[in-house]
């Protein structure tokens, strides 16, 4: 059902630090950053050869990352991004193997204009998964 990596995302305490840090330090072709309201997150990508990286700030009262961030200050690997043909197929098929979607089940559009869904990491030995439908 998984196809390729999409993105790894990493919540950062400091976006403007984490973006010059993998410009200068790392050589990597780093984009501006983007709000996402709907996603509570302000997300610089980093664009690598084979995958992406996804930069994560809280944005609003309510971010979903503010948790993490708190605690882990430093940052830290959030989440990672699986390709998907069809969500509303593998949201279905997660739900009859018990998984945990989360957000009620209803996919948003993510930060590449796609339909986005969030799987709990509980159920994923310890690591958040988000699906992206390509
Ligand atoms: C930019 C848009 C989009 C894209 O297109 O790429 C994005 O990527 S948006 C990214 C941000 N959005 C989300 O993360 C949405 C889904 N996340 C959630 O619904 C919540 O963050 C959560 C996963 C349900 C966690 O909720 P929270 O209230 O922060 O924490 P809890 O205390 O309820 O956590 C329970 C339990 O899970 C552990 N946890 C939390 N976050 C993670 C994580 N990222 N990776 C691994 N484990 C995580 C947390 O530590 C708790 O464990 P215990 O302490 O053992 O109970
Ligand atoms: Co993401």
């Amino acid at each position: 059902m998984i196809g390729r990596l999409n993105h790894v995302a990493i919540a950062v305490p400091d976006l403007d630090a984490a973006s010059a840090q993998y410009r200068t330090m790392l050589g990597a072709d780093v984009g501006a950053p983007q709000d996402e309201p709907d996603h509570g997150v302000t997300v610089v990508f980093i664009t690598l050869p084979n995958t992406k990286i996804e930069l994560l700030y809280p944005l609003g009262d309510a971010s979903p990352i503010q948790g993490f961030l708190d605690k882990n200050p430093s940052g830290g690997i959030h989440h990672i991004c699986y390709e998907v043909d069809d969500i509303l197929a593998a949201r279905d098929h997660l739900l009859a193997e018990g998984a945990r979607v989360l957000g009620g089940g209803e996919p948003k559009i993510g930060a590449h204009g796609k339909p986005v869904l969030f799987l709990h990491p509980k159920d994923f030995n310890g690591c958040l998964i988000e699906l992206e439908q390509v």
